[in-house]
């Protein structure tokens, strides 16, 4: 007979079970190594409704305080923006000993907004969390099990929490089929704003560029667009509401790399208008040889 194991968790409980919680449940419901007993909560009644009915977590609660009670570990997964207020609405009934974690994709403002509120609760240990995987799709029916393997997970615990929590938290993830490195909230702010804010930034605005030419032309400027026009316009449909809090909450990281890049534009720019070959063929190779070696290290 196989040894029972005890799960990772008892209770796990995802606030805002969209793609990134409904992704975390999915997968927890196929592994009952992760927690024996799952639960969800959302302040929004239509996502309640389908969480129940997509059946991926054991309880669906409309009242954070009543979700958390008793609960080892509570992961956030909301808007960057909302996630310090659920904080601040959780940490007074959480169980002595508990993990809080949070998913959001910028640390320093969560960080900074939270740590006064942990001040308070010495027993909770918090272990901020990013998983580097996503769609343009957002809510419960978005997420998928699978959609976390092979994929980094950075952590960006205070310096003062318990080395068990993080070694919960980065279980958690490789259980999820993530690789975990840890680092701090300003180094990942960074590495976050130039891997994903800004190219989500040059995205929402080269779309807005070509629809304003189609207008000024009235020309069907879109009708005529490939794969690479519309590789960009994968990343432009993700959420406004999501982008707009990342885009505020990293302001410093992301205005700093936005003036870097159009320094490095107005540079391409400037070969192409001085006819420089060797600038213009060395930026190209750059970028060929960077995604080679995404797909050789099976990352794109
Ligand atoms: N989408 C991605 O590619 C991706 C990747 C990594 C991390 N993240 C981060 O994960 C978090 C969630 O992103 P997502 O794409 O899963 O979003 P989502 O819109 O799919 O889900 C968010 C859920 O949170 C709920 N919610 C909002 N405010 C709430 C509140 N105050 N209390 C309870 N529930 C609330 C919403 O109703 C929704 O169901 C964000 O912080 C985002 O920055 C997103
Ligand atoms: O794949 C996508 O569509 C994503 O936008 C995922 C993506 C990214 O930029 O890579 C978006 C935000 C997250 O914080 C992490 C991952």
């Amino acid at each position: 007979m196989p040894e029972p194991t005890t799960p990772l968790f008892d209770t796990l409980v995802i606030i805002g079970p969209g793609l990134i919680g409904s992704s975390i449940l999915r997968r927890a419901r196929e592994d009952r190594r992760i927690a024996r007993h799952l639960v969800a909560c959302d302040i929004s009644p239509e996502v309640r409704a389908r969480v129940a009915e997509l059946d991926i977590a054991d309880a669906v609660e409309a009242d954070p305080v009543a979700a958390v009670r008793g609960a080892d570990c509570v992961i956030i997964c909301v808007p960057v923006g909302a996630i310090a207020m659920v904080a601040a609405q959780v940490l007074p009934v959480m169980k002595p000993g508990a993990i809080l974690s949070e998913v959001g994709s910028v640390k320093k403002t969560v960080m900074d907004a939270v740590q006064p509120l942990l001040a308070a609760h010495p027993d909770i240990a918090f272990v901020p969390a990013h998983p580097m995987a996503g769609t343009e799709f957002s809510g419960p029916d978005a997420g998928f099990a699978t959609l976390f393997e092979d994929r980094w997970c950075l952590l960006t615990p205070p310096e003062n929490t318990p080395p068990a929590a993080i070694t919960r938290i980065t279980t958690l993830w490789e259980m999820m089929g993530a690789r975990v490195r840890c680092m701090t909230v300003e180094h990942h702010d960074r590495v976050c704003a130039i891997v994903s804010h800004l190219p989500h930034l040059l995205a929402f605005t080269i779309c807005g560029t070509a629809d304003d030419l189609a207008d000024e032309t009235r020309s069907e400027v879109l009708d005529f667009a490939a794969s690479g026009f519309r590789d960009f316009t994968r990343i432009a449909a993700s959420d406004p509401t999501m982008w707009r809090d990342i885009f505020l909450n990293n302001r410093e990281a992301l205005l700093e790399l936005l003036d870097r890049f159009i320094a490095d534009a107005q540079a391409m720019g400037e070969a192409i208008r001085t006819g420089n070959e060797d600038v213009i063929v060395g930026r190209i190779r750059r970028g060929r040889a960077i995604r080679r070696s995404l797909i050789e290290n099976r990352q794109a």
